[in-house]
């Protein structure tokens, strides 16, 4: 069985977030399975591409509206990330070095038609296409509805929604940019008068998975609009939790951290890692160290944090270290919190290799999210022995389970407010205090399993059940 996965993100090649550590394990997952899973993405002048050799493999051209583009087919040997890369190169439209920008429109359109029109290429057609986000929504449209696809009219796809608050919306003039198909189904595309390719994905995929079953359950209630799309979908909907790369993300190899550890010398590993982070930080080692990790937008609850921090750093019982970026009108405040010195620190912005040191050397890991799909950063932290602190929602409700619970392991909250961001603060203060019981849960939650074993088995045997669109 061929799959191929379509994603604007793959670590470690464009990475914004966790679109990209997804797309960058389960494909070596399933290729372990036994399967063989590529991934198509788009080609970015980036650091990685600029360190790697590509070969060409196809030229073609592209019709978008009026223009015609050129596009290439570049590939990365299978050696260099365990699975097949087959990068697309539209040099007048993607080959720039940022993921995502305001003419999206046009170029997620233009790398969709090019994997398409290379893919009709292909002397064996894949056995499945399975799309991610709304960067690639408009391929099960253009494969079940537009005239020079016709090939794909009987290949199942897959849609993925990592995240249902964006959907690529964008206005019915534009739909000249999509490939001729029967203008009677334009109504596909549509949802609440503008071109919506989430909605359209929902619509047209032949199965549609959501990254934790939860989250499937939640956009049923809320979805940024497409509530009653969901729910009338739902028979072809199912919600597959994430997993994470064990590879990747292991304390006992990782580069990135200043000293490995397993569960054996965990203790030694933990303060030198913590060490390292309170002094490059300025922060004071004696106290329990929280720390986030994330965008600075309401969906992570973010906005929560100025007040929370203020609170718990007047007590002076803990230090608090940030990593992030996101809305201004939440940078700023966590900025002022600056003047804490020895208690709070912050970098604004993105570093890969501080992500893996503060998984390393954190004592707890804030997620106060409003909305979260799945959330790869709780699985993150368990592995390192990282004690999360969550609100109860989405995948975090269905991995993270309270230490007051029967086998609890992390403290959860259902609030949405700082107050409660705070009052999981001072049970978790609390549980540092009794260092047997804190050091004795540390240990255990790094033997829990989030690998991706279970769950590319899950997606490989939803791809083999695959007979017919669900509505047919
Ligand atoms: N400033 C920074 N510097 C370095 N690293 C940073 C960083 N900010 C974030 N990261 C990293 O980016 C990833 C974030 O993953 P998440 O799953 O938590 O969130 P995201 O909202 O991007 O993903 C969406 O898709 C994923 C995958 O399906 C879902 O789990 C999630 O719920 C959904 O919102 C982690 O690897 C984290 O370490």
């Amino acid at each position: 069985m061929t799959v191929i996965h379509i994603s604007a993100e793959c670590y470690p090649v464009a990475k914004v977030g966790g679109l990209a550590d997804v797309v960058g394990a389960l494909p070596k997952y399933q290729n372990n399975a036994g399967i063989s899973s590529h991934v198509i993405m788009p080609y970015y002048d980036n650091k990685f591409t600029k360190a790697h050799n590509f070969n060409k493999i196809y030229s073609d051209t592209l019709t978008l509206a009026n223009e015609t583009l050129e596009f290439n087919v570049l590939m990365l040997n299978k050696d260099v990330l365990d699975f097949n890369v087959y990068f697309i190169d539209v040099p007048e439209l993607i080959f720039k070095d940022y993921v995502y920008s305001n003419e999206d429109t046009e170029r997620f359109l233009a790398f969709q038609i090019a994997a398409l029109n290379w893919l009709t290429t292909w002397n064996d057609l894949p056995d499945i296409i399975h799309c991610h986000d709304h960067h690639t929504g408009l391929t099960p449209f253009m494969m079940q509805q537009c005239k020079q696809y016709a090939a794909f009219k009987n290949t199942p796809s897959i849609f993925t929604i990592h995240n249902a608050q964006y959907q690529g919306w964008f206005s019915h003039d534009k739909v000249n940019l999509i490939p001729e198909f029967n203008f009677d189904n334009v109504g596909l595309l549509d949802w609440g008068g503008s071109i919506n390719p989430l909605a359209a994905a929902i619509k047209c995929a032949w199965r549609v998975t959501t990254v934790s079953p939860s989250y499937m359950e939640e956009l049923k209630k809320s979805a940024n609009g497409l509530e009653n799309l969901l729910s009338s979908e739902a028979p072809k909907c199912v919600g597959v939790l994430n997993g994470i790369d064990v590879n990747v993300w292991n304390p006992e190899t990782d580069p990135f951290i200043q000293e490995n550890y397993n569960t054996k010398t965990i203790n030694t590993g933990k303060v030198a890692n913590k060490a390292y982070l309170c002094k490059k930080f300025n922060l004071d080692a004696k106290k329990p160290l929280f720390a986030f990790i994330g965008r600075l937008v309401l969906e992570k609850g973010a906005d929560l944090f100025p007040e929370a921090f203020k609170t718990i750093l007047n007590t002076k019982n803990a230090s608090i270290l940030l990593l992030g970026s996101g809305n201004s009108d939440i940078e700023e405040p966590l900025k002022d919190l600056l003047n804490f010195k020895g208690l709070y620190n912050a970098f604004i912005g993105y570093d890969e290799a501080l992500s893996h040191n503060i998984y390393a050397g954190a004592d707890f890991l804030l997620m106060p999210s409003r909305v979260e799909p799945c959330g790869l950063n709780q699985m993150y932290a368990l592995r390192y022995g990282t004690i999360p602190i969550v609100r109860s929602v989405g995948g975090l409700k269905d991995t993270v389970t309270d230490i007051d619970e029967p086998n609890g392991f992390g403290i959860c909250h259902r609030e949405i407010t700082a107050a409660s961001v705070v009052h999981a603060v001072n049970r978790a203060i609390e549980l540092y205090k009794d260092t047997k019981t804190f050091s004795a849960l540390q240990k255990q939650i790094m033997t829990i399993d989030h690998s991706w074993n279970k769950s590319a088995i899950t997606y490989i045997t939803l791809y083999k059940s695959i007979k017919q669109p669900v509505n047919d």
